[in-house]
């Protein structure tokens, strides 16, 4: 079942094309999550998911009510959807019980239980409840702000980048929490963000926009393995994208022979593969004869980042061919310098003619 259905959605700000026509669903009780470069939109289309702003053109429908036919728009306040800032945007002469219960009743003996209850849901002491919101961490600081959102029960959570001001272990923890959260209250739910990892991880639908339109749409791991184009690739993460000639079911291409998935396809075509489908085994001098073949690289660059390394590697036949990036295990990476040999795993994506 559809709860939120966007329809050829415009906006313009004078001369700028905000949004150029955007058609988008989201299902119940299901996390979408719009990434796409900074100026692509995303703030200008939850603003008006969020009824703070009227679209030139275009309907936005929640369940069976239509909360927008162009500039005709119902109030934000009237539309039972919960918006999170990027800062929280707590306010900073209350309390924290006074945050979270700012939308409801006042002077009611229920208000301070629902306080309790929101503060139990988000994981937050009750010692907190007379703090005022900077004496607070900033993942609290959000955990305080989501409560409030929750307070009055939205049938659609907004969160605006909620987690970028947090350093990056509370970040995941905290958006680990509030996607838990979410999901176990079946609250529908849009994340925008600029973190590609925090999309793929957070939404079973990620929405990439470009330039006020929506480049693609659909499951984290169905974009990350076959992004429509390049441009959607690189955005989703690194990307090896390599001219191939295609034929029954593989790619010849400066890597050798890969299994592709479309027996279909022939001729001439553009291959994509992830950094970490490559595999690198260090060969020592005197096995380069045996083993000379297509996938015989050199260590150009070694950038330790921990868990992996990032390998820069170039093709010893195929000098024109732009070095390829290989993710390794940190620990056991190849230096700078060393002779490898590539192996691929898995499949490459083929990009559609033209993309
Ligand atoms: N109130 C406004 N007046 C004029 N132009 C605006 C206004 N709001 C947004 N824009 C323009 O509309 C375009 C889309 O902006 P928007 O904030 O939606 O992008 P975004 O993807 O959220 O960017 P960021 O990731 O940097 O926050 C940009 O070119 C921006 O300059």
């Amino acid at each position: 079942m559809t709860t939120l259905d966007l329809h050829a959605v415009h906006k313009t700000y004078g001369a700028v094309t905000a949004l150029a026509g955007i058609d988008l669903q989201v299902r119940e009780g299901s996390r979408t999550a719009i990434v796409g470069p900074s100026g692509s939109g995303k703030t200008s289309l939850l603003r008006i998911i969020a009824g703070f702003e009227a679209p030139d053109a275009g309907r936005v429908v929640l369940g069976d009510q239509l909360l927008a036919d162009g500039p005709a728009i119902v109030p934000a306040h009237l539309r039972g959807i919960g918006y999170v800032p990027q800062d929280g945007a707590l306010f900073p002469h209350l309390s924290v019980a006074d945050n979270v219960g700012f939308g409801l009743p006042r002077h009611t003996p229920q208000r301070a239980q629902r306080v309790d209850e929101l503060m139990e849901m988000v994981a937050l002491d009750k010692a907190m409840l007379q703090r005022r919101p900077h004496e607070l961490s900033g993942g609290q600081q959000q955990r305080v702000a989501l409560a409030r959102a929750l307070a009055l029960r939205p049938r659609l959570m907004l969160l605006d980048e909620p987690f970028s001001a947090l350093d990056t272990g509370l970040r995941a923890v905290t958006r680990k929490a509030v996607a838990q959260l979410l999901q176990s209250a079946g609250i529908t739910t849009i994340l925008v963000t600029h973190d590609q990892a925090e999309a793929l991880s957070f939404a079973d639908q990620v929405a990439v926009m470009r330039e006020g339109r929506l480049a693609q749409v659909g499951r984290p791991l169905d974009l990350y393995l076959r992004p429509t184009d390049p441009a959607t690739a690189n955005f989703l993460g690194e990307a090896v994208v390599l001219p191939a000639q295609l034929s029954a079911g593989w790619a010849e291409c400066a890597l050798g022979r890969i299994a592709i998935h479309d027996a279909q396809r022939s001729g001439a075509g553009q291959i994509m593969l992830r950094p970490e489908q490559l595999q690198l085994t260090e060969l020592a001098n005197e096995g380069l004869g045996a083993q000379a073949n297509a996938c015989l690289g050199v260590v150009l660059e070694a950038d330790f980042c921990g868990p992996v390394s990032e390998l820069t590697v170039r093709l010893l036949a195929h000098a024109g061919t732009a070095p390829l990036l290989v993710r390794s295990p940190g620990l056991h990476a190849p230096a700078v310098g060393a002779t490898v040999c590539i192996s691929v795993q898995g499949h490459a994506h083929v990009f559609a003619p033209g993309a």
